[in-house]
């Protein structure tokens, strides 16, 4: 396919997620189903215009004086991709599959650029009803740390130190000019590419297959490093879901100690299985959902990982369509799971023992608040000191900004080029 025909396509995909309220990735497969003379670099091509028009929904729509997927996907193709709009107009009259001329005023919009003035959330690419936690989680630098979110994620892998070392995964994938992670120090990183680059599909090499990595944003794999488990621990991570944190738990503590994984929902616990056996993790204990799964873990445990349920503003990078699709409704509904969630892990706590709090979230409600209520309701917590857990984690001082006014660490793509995380740590009294 050609450039025309690619954007007739992502005008189609995005028309698709707007009419039928489905996520950009079922539509993007229903597509590609749809139309399989398409192969792997259309599909690439058309996923970037759909995800690259979402990320910078706002200011697209803003210059353009319109929201339509046309509208956006030509800002897209001009803005962000740097397409010359006569050029395109040029190729549009000789294809049959191109999309319809620009007109005149979509030429004149086009290459504009956003007034100065532009209303704060338009500049940050963010939705309006988000501005005062944005402000308050980030104060001034708000419309950069937005800017920031609405940019494309590099691929990040976590090198398994059960099974290999991060020079052998750096050479394996030298074809894709890896290199090493800033601050994760078992990390690799391809960066994010432009245009129509295609993501590299890391999941078919050799490496991989024999787990020697596992695909992880940089940001996650620090926040499991400074979760602190350490071998021998008893660890309950409550949250477990895929594995992701639990693989990365089990490396730190080279397989000694006991991990019990547990998550509410089974479907979303099913990979972990066959995850733990190529990463060769020998020290997780799945829990399924049972009533009373856990009850023998109360009160034992040294380590109690909550990797909660969350709005996951941290990752618009990657899922930009639930920027737009979050409401003050399902906030609120996640801060009240979250607190219920918190107040059932601490009963697995022995004396002493550290309760690790993580969300993918960048937004105050969901963390220094809800680590604030928290430790009102239960004074026997005490929070563990943020630089000196940074400290003891990565042998250096904690990067600027990181440390939050209620004493947690939050991660951005601004501050860290990672995803947008939140950690904090309590200890119970003795
Ligand atoms: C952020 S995800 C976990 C991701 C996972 N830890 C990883 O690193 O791949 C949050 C998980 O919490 C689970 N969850 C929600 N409510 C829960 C509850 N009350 N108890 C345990 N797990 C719960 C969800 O099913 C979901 O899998």
């Amino acid at each position: 396919m050609r450039l025309p025909g690619r954007l007739s396509a992502a005008i189609a995909v995005l028309s698709d997620v707007e009419t039928r309220k489905r996520p950009v990735s079922e539509a993007l497969k229903a597509w590609g189903i749809n139309n399989r003379f398409a192969g792997a670099g259309d599909r690439a091509a058309i996923g970037n215009l759909v995800y690259d028009a979402l990320r910078h929904r706002a200011s697209h729509a803003a210059i353009m004086g319109d929201d339509s997927p046309r509208a956006l996907v030509m800002a897209v193709a001009v803005r962000d991709w740097g397409q010359d709009p006569a050029v395109l107009n040029d190729l549009f009259a000789n294809d049959s599959h191109a999309p319809e001329t620009l007109s005149a005023d979509e030429v004149s919009r086009l290459v504009t650029t956003l007034a100065h003035d532009a209303p704060g959330h338009v500049q940050a690419d963010v939705p309006e009803w988000l501005l005062p936690s944005l402000q308050r989680a980030f104060a001034d630098d708000w419309i950069a740390e937005g800017q920031a979110m609405a940019g494309r994620p590099s691929l990040d892998l976590r090198t398994n130190t059960l099974k290999s070392q991060r020079e052998r995964v750096l050479k394996s994938l030298a074809r894709f000019s890896a290199v090493e992670t800033a601050i994760s120090p078992v990390g690799v990183t391809m960066p994010a590419g432009s245009g129509d680059a295609r993501t590299p599909n890391v999941t078919t090499d050799e490496g991989y297959l024999k787990g020697w990595f596992e695909v992880q944003d940089q940001g996650s794999q620090i926040v499991s490093i400074l979760a602190g488990a350490v071998p021998g621990e008893q660890v309950l991570d409550l949250c477990a879901g895929a594995g992701g944190k639990t693989l990365a738990l089990a490396a730190a503590m080279g397989n000694k100690g006991q991990i019990f994984a547990y998550d509410s929902d089974r479907n979303r616990l099913a990979p972990i299985y066959d995850r733990l056996k190529r990463n060769g993790a020998r020290n997780v204990q799945v829990r399924a959902p049972l009533p009373d799964a856990l009850d023998d873990l109360i009160g034992k445990m040294d380590r109690v990982v909550i990797d909660a349920p969350c709005t996951g503003t941290g990752t618009w990078r990657r899922r930009p369509d639930t920027k737009w699709k979050l409401t003050p409704e399902l906030l609120a509904q996640r801060v009240q799971e979250q607190s219920a969630i918190l107040a059932d892990a601490q009963r697995y706590l022995k004396p002493g023992g550290t309760l690790i709090y993580i969300t993918c979230s960048i937004l105050p409600e969901e963390n220094d608040d809800q680590i604030a209520a928290f430790c009102a309701a239960h004074p026997d917590f005490t929070m563990v000191d943020p630089k000196a857990l940074w400290q003891a984690a990565f042998a250096s001082a904690a990067p600027a900004g990181v440390v939050t006014a209620g004493s947690g660490i939050a991660l951005t793509p601004r501050l860290t080029k990672t995803d947008g995380f939140y950690l904090a740590a309590l200890k119970r009294g003795a």
